[in-house]
């Protein structure tokens, strides 16, 4: 058996069409034109590289962009300044601040200076409280990226065993939200867990987020399971180039998976994606215009 590829690219393309039409609505007949600022603290290249694809994708699909690249050693105060700027701003209606910050700043008195209602990354405690209690709110664009593949690639989620892998703020926990929202019977394994094969073995549905180089094994998997790869990891080919691969030995799963995410060309397209749809709901919320179709989740 060989797995469904689960085309993220393609169904990126998609919501970004959909991002795009409804910018073009709400400055036709609003007048209005969604804003999203982005900062960038140093110098690291990666990072610089996906802010410029956040960046190129949100003047794509019609909406302002706001770039702010501050030197590595910005004071936490001077950072916390710039935020209170763009809380204040009304052309500004998301605010993502790139993630890690460096040693010297302190990630969550960022992160809660953020107004919550332009918490476009939804990691705000508020909106982390909003979604784990069931309230409308924010959803952080990677596990919502992956939750609307998994709408569309899973099957009838109801009563499904899902098997999220990892437990960070910012894809584990909300996953495992969002799926306990979708009546999954939700497990969240981590490093410290006892056995983790037998355990995925059990899984209908697999959110490797782990950050290990092929760590989950074709063998472990259910036959017939659904695997989200969140892993993003950068090998070195020791010929000068690099390649990126998941979380998930990808060869022998796709055998014994009934469907499954590439890396690249999986999660990492529709997190940007979805942060663009977040900046829209964001921008109508903000405005009380009528909220979106299809760009939430
Ligand atoms: N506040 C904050 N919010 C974030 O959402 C956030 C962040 N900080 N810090 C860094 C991570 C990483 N991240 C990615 C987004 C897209 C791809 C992506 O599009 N990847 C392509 C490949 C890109 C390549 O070739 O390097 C793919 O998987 O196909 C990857 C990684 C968002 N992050």
């Amino acid at each position: 058996m060989t797995a469904q590829l689960i085309d993220g690219k393609a169904f990126a393309a998609t919501l970004r069409e959909k991002v795009a039409d409804h910018v073009a609505h709400l400055k036709r007949t609003h007048g209005v034109t969604p804003g999203l600022a982005v900062v960038l603290v140093g110098d690291d290249p990666a990072s610089q590289v996906y802010v410029r694809s956040k960046q190129t994708q949100t003047l794509v699909a019609g909406m302002h962009s706001y770039e702010y690249t501050l030197p590595s050693e910005t004071s936490e105060t001077d950072l916390l300044g710039l935020i209170r700027e763009l809380n204040a701003d009304p052309d500004v209606h998301g605010i993502l601040v790139q993630l890690p910050l460096s040693d010297h700043i302190d990630e969550a008195s960022v992160i809660e200076s953020i107004d919550p209602a332009k918490d476009v990354d939804g990691f705000h405690p508020v909106n982390v409280g909003r979604l784990a209690t069931g309230q409308t709110t924010l959803v952080p664009c990677t596990p919502m990226g992956c939750l609307m593949m998994l709408r569309e690639y899973g099957g009838r989620l109801t009563g499904q065993h899902a098997v999220v892998i990892g437990r960070s703020n910012i894809v584990g926990k909300p996953m495992a939200q969002l799926l306990l929202r979708e009546n999954c019977t939700v497990t969240v394994a981590h490093s410290k867990t006892v056995d983790l094969a037998s355990l995925v073995n059990r899984a209908d549905i697999v959110v490797a987020t782990v950050g290990r180089p092929h760590f989950v094994q074709g063998e472990w998997l259910k036959t017939g399971a659904t695997v989200i790869d969140v892993g993003i990891n950068r090998i070195d080919q020791g010929d000068d180039t690099t390649r990126l691969v998941g979380d998930v030995d990808f060869d022998t799963a796709k055998d014994i998976a009934c469907a499954i995410t590439p890396v690249p060309g999986g999660v990492g397209p529709m997190t940007i994606a979805c942060l663009l749809a977040n900046t829209v709901t964001a921008c109508c919320r903000q405005l009380t215009l009528p909220e979106p179709v299809g760009l939430t989740v």
